[in-house]
């Protein structure tokens, strides 16, 4: 029996237009570990994670979470797995709701999936006192709670968007792109918590950016995607190994 949290086999991706995104792509992600993916822009990381979130419908190949086949479920039966499965952007404004406080943004996760959920690591003994736990644990002020998104600087909104993926305690976060929009040290800073978080929580994180430097500091294993299809996969110690694929070295030698 396939144990791995998320398992993922020969899965494929063809847009309307005829254009194929994913080409036949087979990994599996572990309770608690970050995979990190690379490539370059259009080879297909982001159609790859709104696929694996059921975003984004697949056309052929599977997906099991938790043991389960969740690639042809409806919005319904989808629905006890959205808690488990979250995902952070590149761009955080977009992904807040500009007419909300952050305290109810920070909210909304745990309304809409949280109600039945057993607390491991938040005590959520109250509704303000959750919103004071969740912005501790990204290390804003709690004085936020009562602001816009338009009042915060990118790196406070991405910091507002872990905070909301992790609200509900989930067993994996897809990060996409998560520190593409930010200066160099925000990305560094929310690199730092982000691990800090993933050790508290025991996340698994499937990290993708075409920033190696980056994937390679958070991950312990690698994918390297070109075109829809992975061409290399190593540990990060193997990184750079002789026998990397072409297309790896090429990536290396750019960054
Ligand atoms: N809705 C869509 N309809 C048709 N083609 C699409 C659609 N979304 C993406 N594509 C195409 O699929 C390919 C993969 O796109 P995708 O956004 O997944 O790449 P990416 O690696 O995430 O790129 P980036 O890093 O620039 O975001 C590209 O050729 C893109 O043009």
């Amino acid at each position: 029996m396939n144990t791995s949290l998320l398992s993922v086999e020969q899965l494929t991706k063809e847009y309307k237009n005829g254009k194929h995104a994913i080409r036949g792509v087979s990994f599996s992600l572990e309770q608690g570990e970050c995979l990190g993916l690379v490539g370059e822009s259009g080879c297909g990381k982001s159609t790859l994670a709104r696929c694996l979130l059921r975003l984004e419908p697949v056309t052929g190949g599977t997906i099991t979470f938790k043991g389960k086949p969740i690639q042809q479920l409806n919005e319904k039966q989808l629905n006890p797995y959205r808690r488990d499965m979250q995902i952070v952007f590149q761009n955080p404004a977009a992904a807040l709701n500009p007419r909300l406080r952050i305290r109810d943004s920070l909210l909304d996760p745990y309304n809409q999936y949280g109600r039945h959920m057993q607390h491991n690591y938040f005590s959520c003994s109250s509704r303000s006192a959750f919103v004071d736990e969740l912005l501790e644990a990204v290390e804003l002020p709690s004085s936020l709670a009562g602001r816009y998104p338009h009042e915060l600087s990118g790196g406070q909104k991405q910091r507002v968007t872990i905070a909301r993926a992790i609200s509900i305690e989930p067993a994996m976060i897809v990060l996409d792109e998560p520190t593409a929009s930010l200066d160099v040290l925000s990305q560094g800073a929310i690199l730092t918590l982000l691990e800090q978080l993933q050790r508290q929580l025991n996340l698994a994180y499937l990290f993708i950016s075409h920033d190696l430097a980056a994937v390679s500091r958070m991950s312990s294993r690698l994918l390297v995607m070109r075109e829809g299809q992975f061409v290399d996969e190593f540990a990060r110690q193997e990184m750079f190994a002789e026998d990397r694929h072409e297309y790896t070295k090429e990536l290396i030698s750019i960054y």
